[in-house]
């Protein structure tokens, strides 16, 4: 997800075309830009995967345009952040829109592509998704369409770049020609107009279900949609944490202590001098030992397979399927079933995510869901974490640090939907179809998100681990434990060590967690220490995030909330596990 926020918006000019691509939500926008731009954006098969707008460059024969991703919209009323950033492009004017029609719910996308007719811009349409309209035995009447919309029509299958040259040519042609603007209708009256459009072009021929159409209505029912939601769930972590400890213990572990290690410290030993310098670089927190082993072999594998998984349920369509099911539950926190996909995001990464929930309509919910996931939702890198520690030592402590998660989601969620002022309101949540991903767009998002977990991650990791290795040789680390001494070794119990996962746990979440593997701690230390990590402190990206979306005030009450709680549950866990052992041993 790219935020271009402080970025200039194109504007049209002599001898570049602006052209506006817009349509609802889910339609196939962004595939669309990307295959005409050549520029890569994220394209997902649920509502809402676009919510800041993205322009590129397009070049047709010797003409020369610009075209702009506008997040999807249902309406033009503006109603949540993103459908704001739509209307306000049409106010500034363009050249031309390319309005982008599904062809599987056209009712639905005739709502807006009426209402855009009153704005004196030229549109043609693209009839996109008619592969699927196909396979449901939904048939379009392309020229009786035309011509009620009075505009030209293209059927497209942006997936297959299918139609999309034609588009191109049409919206240049249409480019400079004056547009028929149309008087501005009540609601009663568009959807008069929808109705009679659809009964002119829209017939439907009977079909045999297909096993995936099948699927798509199975899923959705409580019966049998929760006993597959939980397969898929416990398929899902079985090759995210099964498959990240086999890659781990068979190659990256071997690799990066037989040979990697070795071969740096060979080399440092080589050149440098017995000493501080040489410590820092292959000592016990050594940036070449440590900071190869934690972030690539510890990490990596985790936070891999649980992108391969994760972006193949949200190509796929399956996702919202698990907010209807889920819809109830969350409804209970306050926060509506279509807020499921920004908070299911933050098991990946708390910046998007964050960013995701610019398509709830309320601030309220807004609020929520992004405190929600800075609080107890475990990122991909401290999933990794918690496996890599609690996997072999203790698989009860790492359930209880899930469950522990899911309670806390569900108390922040009841109590802020109390203390907080306004409603939730209800949010469409539109169930795509389901689909098979399209493997171009799969594997780029996956290669995006890899070179995301890259760059954002393993800079920082590399400096935490760094001043690990630089307070640990110069004796720092010892005046700060013996500072934090009672907070560490009285109230939580652990070693005073530990304090060095307070003080890394700044910069990153994983860092809250790793220093641990180096200490020998009993299971009941590792539940303390697990759930110091889980709540400590959203990492600093996340805090610039929650400032830029929200404000200062917003982000330093979250950071304070969640250390409070940190040391308060873990410590109370920590007596209360202890005086449980006293009486039992
Ligand atoms: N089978 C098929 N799938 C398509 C087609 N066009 C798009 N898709 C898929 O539909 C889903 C939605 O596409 P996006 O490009 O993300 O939709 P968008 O309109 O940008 O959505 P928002 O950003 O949420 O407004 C993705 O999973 C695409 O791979 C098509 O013509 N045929
Ligand atoms: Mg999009």
């Amino acid at each position: 997800m790219s935020c271009h926020s402080e970025q200039v918006v194109p504007v049209s000019s002599e001898d570049k075309i602006k052209i506006l691509l817009m349509g609802n939500p889910n339609v196939g926008k962004s595939v669309i830009f990307s295959k005409l731009t050549g520029v890569h954006v994220t394209s997902s098969n649920y509502v809402g995967t676009t919510v800041d707008y993205t322009y590129g460059d397009v070049n047709y024969k010797n003409k020369k345009g610009v075209i702009i991703d506008v997040p999807g919209t249902y309406s033009l009323e503006a109603s949540s952040e993103a459908e704001r950033v739509a209307t306000s492009f049409l106010e500034e004017g363009a050249d031309v829109i390319i309005c982008v029609l599904d062809a599987t719910n056209l009712a639905r996308n005739l709502d807006l592509a009426l209402s855009l007719r009153e704005y004196p811009i030229p549109i043609v349409y693209s009839l996109n998704l008619i592969d699927v309209a196909e396979r449901d035995g939904i048939k379009i009447d392309k020229d009786k369409l035309e011509v009620m919309l009075k505009a030209p029509v293209i059927p497209t299958v942006a997936i297959k770049n299918k139609g999309l040259r034609e588009l191109l040519d049409r919206a240049f042609s249409l480019c400079g020609q004056k547009a028929e603007t149309f008087p501005k209708q009540s609601e009663d009256e568009r959807w008069a107009t929808i109705n009679e459009i659809t009964n002119e072009v829209q017939s439907y021929e009977y079909k045999e279900p297909t096993f995936i159409q099948k699927l798509e209505y199975l899923t959705l029912k409580p019966w049998p949609g929760i006993p597959i939601a939980l397969l898929v769930l416990i398929l899902s972590l079985g090759v995210v944490v099964g498959g990240g400890k086999a890659l781990r213990a068979l190659i990256l572990l071997p690799l990066v202590n037989n040979v990697i290690t070795p071969f740096f410290t060979r080399i440092v030993s080589f050149i440098v001098p017995e000493g501080i310098f040489r410590n820092l670089l292959v000592g016990e927190f050594g940036i070449l030992k440590i900071g190869i082993e934690w972030p690539f072999a510890l990490i990596l594998p985790y936070v891999f397979l649980f992108y391969v998984v994760f972006s193949f349920l949200e190509d796929s369509g399956y996702l919202p399927r698990i907010g209807v099911l889920a819809d109830g539950a969350l409804k209970k926190i306050g926060v509506q079933g279509g807020n499921i996909i920004p908070m299911m995001l933050g098991y990946g990464c708390a910046v998007p995510a964050i960013l995701g929930t610019r398509a709830a309509t309320t601030y309220k919910e807004r609020i929520m869901v992004a405190t929600l996931v800075s609080f107890a939702i475990p990122c991909a890198s401290q999933s990794g974490a918690f496996f890599a520690l609690l996997g072999d030592k203790s698989f009860l402590a790492l359930i209880l640090v899930y469950l522990l998660s899911f309670m806390t989601l569900f108390t922040v969620g009841i109590i802020m939907d109390k203390v907080i002022k306004g409603k939730g309101q209800p949010m469409l949540l539109e169930i795509p179809n389901l689909l098979l991903p399209d493997r171009t767009s799969y594997f780029k998002k996956l290669k995006i998100r890899m070179k995301h977990f890259l760059m954002d991650a393993e800079g920082p990791m590399f400096v935490g681990i760094g001043i690990a290795a630089l307070v640990a040789e110069t004796g720092v680390l010892n005046s700060i434990s013996t500072m934090i001494g009672p907070l560490v070794e009285g109230w939580l119990g652990l070693p005073k060590e530990a304090s060095l996962s307070l003080l890394l746990g700044i910069i990153r979440r994983e860092l809250a967690v790793l220093p641990l593997l180096e200490l020998d701690l009993s299971t009941l230390q590792l539940l303390v220490g697990s759930v110091v990590a889980l709540f400590y402190l959203p990492c600093l990206a996340v805090f610039g995030v929650l400032t830029k979306e929200f404000s200062l005030k917003v982000s330093l009450g979250i950071g304070v909330a969640t250390i409070t709680s940190a040391f308060l549950f873990a410590g109370l866990i920590n007596q209360i596990g202890s005086l449980i052992l006293a009486l039992v041993g």
